[in-house]
């Protein structure tokens, strides 16, 4: 049977290390095909790079090659009577996320989509996609009953405390003292324990202390920055779903801009795009200096996949005010509410489409969750 279902050779993921299988990745979105291979088990870093970008079926045998739509790659989802089975379900085929051309004009002929992020069902964000790829991997190999925890700005800590329980698991998330109110309370609606630390300028200087819970037993720290889930969670969705989309809706992709946290989704989303085409232009966006935007960081303040893998990008600084005047903007223009790191993101690619780096065509920017959730910090700039 040439093409077999790349789910009965998944145990082989595990043994796969570092990221040179993602040159194979490279290597096969570049050709848009795969070749068989005689055994997969004798080849994991070629069924990591299968599964990574999307593959459903694997080709077996000798001497054939297959498309990225034989094996699968297109098919993101998409249940026309949305009618889910249970909440995963919900997550899993109610995708792809949205992608939607935005009426808001930028200068140079850049034409703006937007990919809302916000129609994860868990935390109404980006986050829910590493949360299920971590839990749903974890699950394989701990006991059920066990406390997971990471250290997070608000998002991931919603999606992991929702996706924990639906595992059966219990949830610790840990967030410093300036994250927003729905960070801090609806963790708790969820049935997770809530630790906030009032001392900690950042997520990533709570890191020690879950750490040394991890240590100390009793948690098991999910690691949202450097477990490669969070990568190849978005790799497999939010990149995936944005190359199909653009070649389903006829878009001259070329660029892609969006916020770092952990990097996760930046990371993916560029190295796929410019896999498929190495002329695909990735503009990230940073706080600038002193500037807080929530769920954002600057690249210096430590990310793994944006400094480790072969990405070509360009940053641009935004400050939290231009932020939200990009919110209202797209909120005026579109009647869209989205968040302060999609603002940045907009902000970010509306200052290189002004400075005259972007030449013309479509560019997507990934809105990585609602305004909705932060009512109080627009009430004060607007
Ligand atoms: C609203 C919003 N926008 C962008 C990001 C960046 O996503 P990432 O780079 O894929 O982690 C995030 C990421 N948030 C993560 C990580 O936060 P961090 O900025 O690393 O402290 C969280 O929820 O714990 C976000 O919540």
């Amino acid at each position: 049977m040439p093409l077999a279902d790349i789910s009965g050779y998944l145990e082989v993921l595990d043994s796969v290390r570092g990221f040179s299988y993602l040159e194979t990745a490279r290597g096969v979105l570049r050709r848009g095909a795969a070749g068989c291979v005689s055994n997969p088990r004798e080849k994991p870093g070629y069924v990591k790079a299968l599964y990574v970008i999307g593959a459903v079926k694997i080709p077996v045998g000798e001497g054939c090659s297959y498309t990225l739509e034989e094996l699968g790659v297109y098919d993101i989802g998409g249940a026309p009577d949305m009618v889910f089975s249970s909440p995963l379900d919900l997550f899993t085929r109610g995708k792809p996320t949205p992608l939607v051309r935005s009426r808001l004009q930028l200068p140079g002929g850049v034409r703006l989509w937007l990919k809302l992020e916000w129609y994860n069902p868990f935390s109404l964000s980006v986050k829910d996609r590493p949360a299920v790829e971590i839990v749903s991997r974890l699950s394989r190999r701990v006991e059920k009953g066990s406390l997971v925890g990471d250290a997070t700005s608000s998002n991931f800590g919603i999606a992991l405390s929702a996706v924990a329980r639906l595992y059966g698991y219990k949830a610790r998330v840990y967030l410093p003292g300036a994250a927003e109110d729905f960070g801090k309370t609806l963790p708790r609606l969820l049935g997770a324990e809530v630790i906030v630390d009032p001392e900690a300028p950042s997520t990533v200087h709570l890191l020690p202390r879950v750490m040394k819970d991890a240590r100390s037993g009793g948690l098991v720290h999910v690691n949202q920055f450097y477990n490669d889930a969070n990568f190849e969670a978005h790799m497999r969705g939010t990149a995936r779903e944005i190359f199909v989309q653009s070649r389903r809706g006829g878009l001259r992709l070329k660029g892609v801009s969006g916020s770092l946290g952990t990097s996760g989704h930046m990371s993916a989303v560029a190295f796929y795009l410019q896999s498929v085409d190495p002329g695909v232009k990735a503009v990230l966006v940073q706080p600038a200096k002193d500037a807080s935007i929530p769920g954002i960081r600057r690249v210096e303040t430590g990310m793994l996949w944006i400094n480790m893998l072969d990405i070509d990008y360009s940053l641009a600084e935004v400050t939290l005010e231009e932020a939200v005047e990009a919110m209202a903007e797209v909120a005026r223009s579109d009647g869209l509410i989205i968040g302060p790191s999609g603002g940045a993101a907009v902000k970010a690619l509306a200052k290189k489409a002004g400075e005259g780096e972007l030449e013309p065509g479509d560019y997507v920017v990934v809105v990585p969750d609602t305004g909705f959730k932060y009512v109080n910090l627009v009430k004060q700039l607007l």
